[in-house]
């Protein structure tokens, strides 16, 4: 066979076939990606040199997240922003504050949020954490209203769950306990409890004295914890990308089964009332679903919707509290400054005034909030994030051999932005960036912040629940200064080692001791 027919038979194979289709669509798609940048007057991303298609990344990242360091991971990046592949799929991380506004604000329809529907969706359905487009914007106007009547009322139910908390905190007698685990609980109780009109007092057990068949239906009992083995599902799905269907398993559905067992049983209760009867039962205390039922009649909208607040507010809130109080115990002089800022505005132990803290009295105490904003920065509950380009694109700044030309993101590229890299860069945060100080948020360089501090995202997606969860905190946070005085710190580690799920706590637990 000489040459001439070695080529033909090749060209004329399958293989040759397929080997021919790709060096064509490679070429074809680098000559469309080029004449694309210079219409959209940009530049490629810079390429980080990542091994073998990236598999290395894989290896880093699951020894990160091992080890608690998963958001430290590229928080010391040089460039802001640049691109690298994950085991062959390319990636574009930002921690620019331009780059992050372009993708939630200012170039909001050019981004979606990718695979979530169907990482989230056997737990979560459709509602405003999992839908994009119309379907996210009928949601997003449906609950709107709900969290602007709520944001002022909500204080007052929190005080039972307070109670049980400090029985749980007594019964250490001041040894040392894990706080983070309360508040886990503690969230868990406050929510189902807003959301559905009764909570699921993860909270009572035996160790305070309550008995465990003190149920009203099956399945209560076995909410709090079906709803966590889901959520760690969930974050394993999200992790796995593309082949996010393969972590199915039995005890994921039977843990989705049990949740979605819980919320038919509040739904359909709802659904049993009358609008007469609904405005009857609000009177008493804001219930959600009882709102959120005057507009909808469907129960899958109903118990979707919920579900997705629930995963949305609690574990958000938990951390916030939980990283609150690790720095609070460890930083003596901020404890004092704090306790001082609350005696001088609701007094001092059991027989303080209830009724002087409310919505309006928590937000008028400037170091609580200064004290938040500190830990929402070191500790944002949702350290990183991702969208996906649903057009080619650009984002703002970061190409180039000066790193300032905007830089090319192709249609289905994924874009991670950096909020834990971003609220601990120097530049925007003084040298001791890494110090927690609440003070700094006297200081005027915090006033020109603006995309640089996004512990509740910005743009049309901002959090909806906000001030709910500020509100919460800060009210959790004045009645522990009242319950106890005395605080201290038992964790040796620093800086923690940090779980990063779908949200972030503390790897090992937050302990404490309170009397
Ligand atoms: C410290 C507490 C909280 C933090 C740090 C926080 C942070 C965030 C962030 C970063 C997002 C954007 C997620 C994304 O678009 O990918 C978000 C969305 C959302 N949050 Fe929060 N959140 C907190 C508490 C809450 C609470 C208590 C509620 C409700 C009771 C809530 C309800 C929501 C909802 C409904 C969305 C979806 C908004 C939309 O997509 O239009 N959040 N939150």
């Amino acid at each position: 066979m000489n040459g001439f027919e070695e080529v033909h038979n090749f060209l004329t194979s399958w293989y040759g076939i397929v080997l021919a289709a790709i060096v064509a669509y490679n070429v074809f798609d680098y000559v469309r990606v080029k004449a694309v940048m210079k219409k959209l007057n940009c530049v490629g991303p810079t390429v980080e040199l990542d091994g073998f298609f990236g598999f290395r990344v894989i290896f880093t990242l699951l020894k990160h997240k091992r080890e608690g360091t998963l958001v430290d991971f590229r928080k010391d990046m040089e460039l802001d922003t640049l691109r690298f592949r994950v085991a062959g799929t390319p990636m574009v991380i930002t921690r620019n504050p331009e780059n992050i506004k372009a993708i939630l604000a200012t170039q909001f329809n050019d981004f979606v949020l990718g695979g979530r529907h169907d990482h989230l969706g056997p737990l979560l359905g459709d509602g405003i954490f999992t839908l994009d487009g119309s379907g996210w914007k009928h949601s997003r106007a449906m609950l709107r209203p709900q969290f602007a009547r709520e944001q002022v009322a909500h204080v007052k139910s929190l005080e039972p769950h307070i109670q049980l908390l400090a029985k749980h905190i007594r019964k250490f007698q001041g040894e040392p306990f894990d706080i983070q685990k309360l508040f886990f609980r503690l969230t868990m109780d406050s929510a189902t409890e807003f959301l559905f009109g009764e909570s699921v007092d993860s909270l009572h057990d035996e160790t305070i004295g309550f008995s465990k068949s003190a149920i009203d239906f099956d399945g209560k009992n076995e909410f709090a914890e079906a709803f966590n083995t889901s959520q760690i599902y969930l974050s394993i799905r999200a992790l796995a990308q593309q082949v996010y269907f393969l972590i199915n398993n039995k005890e994921f559905r039977d843990a989705n089964a049990k949740v979605h067992k819980f919320a038919d049983y509040y739904v359909q209760k709802a659904l049993s009332f009358s609008t007469e009867e609904l405005d009857k039962y609000s009177q008493d205390g804001y219930i959600f679903l009882y709102e959120l039922a005057k507009q909808t009649r469907d129960p899958k909208v109903l118990r979707d919707q919920l579900l997705n607040i629930l995963l949305a507010g609690r574990d958000t809130t938990a951390g916030l509290l939980s990283f609150t109080f690790f720095e609070l115990a460890r930083n003596p002089d901020i404890w004092l400054k704090l306790k001082e800022e609350i005696y001088n505005r609701f007094g001092l132990g059991d027989d303080s005034n209830l009724e002087d803290i409310t919505f309006e009295s928590l937000k008028k105490c400037e170091y609580l909030k200064a004290l938040l904003n500190e830990a929402l920065r070191m500790y944002p509950s949702v350290p990183q994030n991702f969208r996906v380009a649903q057009k080619d694109t650009t984002l703002p700044t970061g190409g180039g051999p000066n790193r300032d030309l905007p830089v090319f993101i192709r249609k289905g590229q994924t874009v991670a932005y950096m909020v834990y890299a971003l609220q601990r860069d120097q530049r925007y945060y003084g040298k001791d960036s890494e110090v927690f100080r609440p003070e700094r948020w006297f200081e005027p360089e915090t006033r020109k912040l603006g995309w640089a501090f996004l512990p509740f995202n910005g743009g049309p997606r901002i959090c909806l629940g906000q001030q709910f969860a500020l509100t919460e905190a800060s009210y959790v946070i004045a009645r522990l200064a009242q319950l106890f005085p005395n605080l201290a710190s038992f964790d040796d580690e620093y800086p923690p080692r940090k779980a990063s799920h779908l949200t972030m706590c503390h790897q090992n637990g937050v302990v404490i001791s309170m009397t």
